[in-house]
């Protein structure tokens, strides 16, 4: 009942929040794979309803369907590295074909700009730069050794259609980027404050939540309490059925606890079999009232494995300044008395 922090154990539970690292990435490829099938299959309409470019069109189309091709084998194989190297080298193909075609014309080389966006995102830093640099580099040398057979730019309607596509392609890119980026941190951010193996918060997010309450119990002078609640006897629950059953306990008792406070309670794993509870607005009455409810449902419903669940709870009021410790004192004191007194009961400091 000391404070025992404990490294959660990876079991799945009901509550737990699952966290995907390459779902950024996936999420990425698929936004890129939508946006080159709709851009060919729209740019090779207008080349030919435009400006009767059948061949540019035709490199169009078989880009449109090397983004269906591509999708196709993710789909089946679900292999995120070989896809993202197949797209863009499918956008090479397709950045150099139509350059080629264009006789760097009509402001076409301005597609080279769309590049470092998709090879650094699907391919990373390392590889992006690479390939990224590797192209530039190539482009740089045909461009100095063509030199003198380059067409000297005009501003056409070509001219205004490449500059158009190729600011809406990096518009969408980076738009779906940041979108999916934002989502990745705040998955990240969520997983830094949430106990794995019963969906609660953490220690750590309990810590700042407590130190917020305190300091509004400074300001306003309301009434604030704390409760530490401890499974009584869990070892026993590990030693007789294993660890796995000992996580069951804790989730069914952390859902328990969970579905029985008030919305603008803080609920967190404080370690090991310990739970802490922060009830703001709540009067020393009010807490104790709470305490026995939540007692009772635990010692009502938390059994699982054919042994008797029960926790004991230490209660405290927190008043105006009193520092953090004490107040954790207090709650601590109070439980280690409830756990003297035989257990599966409330005491208050
Ligand atoms: N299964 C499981 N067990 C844990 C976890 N964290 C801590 N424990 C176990 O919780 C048990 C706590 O044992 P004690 O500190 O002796 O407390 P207790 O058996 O509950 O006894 P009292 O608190 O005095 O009623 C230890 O056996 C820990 O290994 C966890 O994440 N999963």
């Amino acid at each position: 009942m000391k404070n025992k922090l404990k490294k959660p154990s990876g079991l799945n539970a009901s509550l737990a929040l699952t966290h995907d690292p390459e779902q950024h990435q996936r999420s990425l490829l698929n936004a890129l794979l939508i946006i080159i099938f709709v851009f060919s299959a729209a740019i090779g309409t207008i080349n030919i309803l435009n400006f009767g470019a059948v061949f540019t069109a035709l490199f169009n189309y078989i880009s449109m369907l090397a983004a269906a091709l591509i999708w196709l084998f993710y789909k089946r194989t679900k292999n995120l590295s070989i896809a993202s190297w197949l797209l863009c080298g499918a956008v090479l193909f397709n950045l150099f074909a139509f350059m080629y075609i264009a006789k760097g014309g009509a402001y076409s080389l301005i597609w080279i700009t769309v590049l470092p966006p998709v090879t650094f995102f699907l391919l990373g830093k390392r590889s992006g730069s690479w390939l990224t640099g590797s192209v530039f580099c190539l482009l740089v040398a045909v461009l100095a050794w063509q030199m003198p057979n380059l067409p000297s730019t005009r501003f056409s309607m070509g001219a205004l259609l490449n500059i158009t596509e190729v600011l809406l392609a990096l518009w969408l890119v980076f738009r779906h980027y940041e979108g999916s980026r934002e989502a990745a941190f705040a998955a990240l951010e969520r997983l830094s404050v949430t106990d794995k193996l019963t969906g609660l918060h953490n220690r750590a997010k309990l810590d700042l939540t407590l130190e917020k309450y305190m300091g509004y119990v400074e300001r306003f002078e309301k009434p604030f309490a704390v409760l530490l609640i401890d499974i009584d006897h869990f070892k026993r629950v590990n030693d007789k059925f294993g660890h796995l059953q000992g996580d069951l306990v804790l989730q069914k008792v952390a859902k328990i606890l969970h579905s029985n406070i008030r919305k603008t309670d803080e609920l967190g794993r404080w370690g090991g079999e310990e739970f802490l509870l922060l009830c703001p607005d709540t009067d020393l009455s009010a807490a104790l009232h709470l305490a026995q409810q939540l007692r009772e449902k635990i010692a009502k419903n938390a059994s699982t494995v054919g042994t008797q669940v029960t926790v004991s709870i230490g209660v405290a009021e927190i008043r105006q300044h009193m520092a953090t410790a004490e107040a954790l004192g207090l709650a601590d004191t109070a439980l280690y008395r409830a756990k003297e007194n035989g257990r599966n009961c409330v005491v208050h400091a």
